[in-house]
Order: structure tokens, then C-alpha cells, then sequence
């Protein structure tokens, strides 16, 4: 069943489009994998998705309802959450008080539930609850930033740069987390610069360049079209 559907997408900053006519389909419990070089709009487009960046025009739809009117606060009602880019993380709060602004719409009982699952993929945070978000390691800021948007109880869980500039080791606890999620039958959209690693676990992916999207298919059509690993997903050689 279909989840999330951008159609014709537009958006950008004043009168700036970073996405030009994105139209893509995301199915319930898979995981879709936005890739492409810097500055393609990958960003853009899950904070599009998410309500925090202006669309232009298009229709985004989840459900099968268009919620591009909706508050970006409303979608998280829906279901839609986002771990951004740079962690956004409230740097003067504790571990402890982020994940409770991530909890923040629900009854103190869920709260407490998602937080020990949230401990259990990330028993790290478990160590470190009363230091301030400011004061993690790149990997703890990551794991903190899904944590904090597990909390909300998402059915959509969009992850932008999942591994960039983590160790090695830090970036299997976040993918195990993904995997874990994926299990629970969350649906993820997880914006990668390690290709190889997205395509891994990725069951549907997007190539956008230039704010367009220039290719779209299985993760196992992208791993054997060496020509798209050549054209536009460079780093996935690198990363090999
Ligand atoms: N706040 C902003 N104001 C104006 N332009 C922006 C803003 N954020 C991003 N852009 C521009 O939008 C375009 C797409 O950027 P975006 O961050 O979405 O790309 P990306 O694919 O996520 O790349 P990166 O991996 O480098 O973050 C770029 O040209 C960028 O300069």
C-alpha cells in the first residue's frame, strides 16, 4: 500500500526551487533510499515532506490525503518525523530532555515505552542522560537525533545523511536501528552519501541531481546499472 506520494513536487527557499517536479511513490514498510551528489536537494525535499521547507507547487500526499496544507507540527501528528541534517539537536538540553521534546504529544506511559526502546538501540544514550546534546560525539548526536524522532511514535521516519562523518562502528549501531525499525514495520526515507551502504539495505531508490530526479528503481536495478554507479553515484566506488 502506498504511503507517501509526491507528485509534480516543487519547493525551495523565497523564489529559489531546490526541486524541480519531483514525482516519487513510497510503499508502506519499505525503505527508500534518496540519493546524489551535494546540493541536489535531497535535504530539501524530506524537510518539504516534512513541513519545514516551502513547497511551491505539486501535492504531497500520505495516506492518500494531500497534507501540504497541514503544519509541519500537524504531520508529526500524522505520523511524519523527521532525524535532520547537522542533528538539529537542542544543544543546551540533556539527552534526557531532547527525547522528551521528541515524546512531547504523548501520555506519559508511551513516552516511557518508546524511550527503553529507544535505549535498547541505543544503549550509548543510556550513559550519558543528564550531558548536554552539545556535548556528544557526532554518533551519539546522530543516534540521539533518531531517537529523539522515534519518540513521536513514527509510521514515516525520514533520516537525512544517516552516516556522514560517523566512525564505522556508529554507523552500524544507526543502521541496526534502521533495520530494527523496518521489522516494526516503520517506513523509512533515509537521505545517504554512502551509496553502498544505502543500496544495501534500501528496497527503493530515487537519484536526484540537480533538484531533478534523473533515475528511480530497485536497489537491485541501481547495484547492476554500473553506468548510473558511474554517471552519479560516484561515491559508491569510493565507499568499495
Ligand atoms: N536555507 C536555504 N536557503 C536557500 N537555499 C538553500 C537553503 N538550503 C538549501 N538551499 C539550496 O538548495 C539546493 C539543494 O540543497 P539541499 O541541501 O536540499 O541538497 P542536498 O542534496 O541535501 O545536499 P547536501 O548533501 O549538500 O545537503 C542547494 O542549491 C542549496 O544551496
Amino acid at each position: 500500500m502506498t504511503m507517501l506520494q509526491l507528485e509534480n513536487m516543487d519547493c525551495g527557499y523565497g523564489a529559489f526551487h531546490a526541486v524541480h517536479d519531483l514525482s516519487l511513490t513510497i510503499e508502506q514498510g519499505e525503505i527508500f533510499a534518496l540519493l546524489g551528489p551535494n546540493g541536489a536537494g535531497k535535504s530539501s525535499t524530506i524537510m518539504s515532506i516534512a513541513g519545514h521547507v516551502q513547497l511551491m507547487s505539486g501535492a504531497i500526499r500520505f495516506d492518500g490525503t494531500d497534507i501540504s496544507s497541514l503544519s509541519a507540527r500537524e504531520r508529526v501528528r500524522l505520523g511524519i518525523a523527521v532525524a535532520p541534517e547537522g542533528r538539529r539537536l537542542f544543544p543546551d538540553l540533556t539527552i534526557e530532555e531532547n527525547l522528551t521534546v521528541g515524546g512531547y504529544s504523548l501520555s506519559r506511559e508511551r513516552e516511557a515505552v518508546n524511550r527503553e526502546i529507544v535505549f535498547t538501540l541505543f544503549p550509548r544514550l543510556t550513559e550519558r542522560l543528564k550531558q548536554p546534546a552539545s556535548t556528544l560525539s557526532g554518533g551519539e548526536q546522530q543516534m540521539l537525533a533518531m531517537g529523539r524522532a522515534m519518540m513521536a511514535e513514527p509510521r514515516l521516519l525520514m533520516i537525512d545523511e544517516v552516516s556522514l562523518g560517523l566512525m564505522p562502528k556508529m554507523v552500524d549501531v544507526c543502521y541496526h536501528a534502521i533495520n530494527h525499525l523496518k521489522s516494526q514495520g516503520v517506513t523509512i526515507l533515509l537521505v545517504e552519501q554512502n551509496t553502498k551502504r544505502a543500496l544495501e539495505v534500501a528496497d527503493h531508490v530515487c537519484v536526484l541531481e540537480s533538484g531533478q530526479s534523473v533515475w528511480q528503481g530497485t536497489a537491485a536495478e541501481a547495484q547492476n546499472a554500473p553506468d548510473l554507479i558511474e554517471a552519479f553515484l560516484g561515491m559508491a566506488k569510493e565507499a568499495s
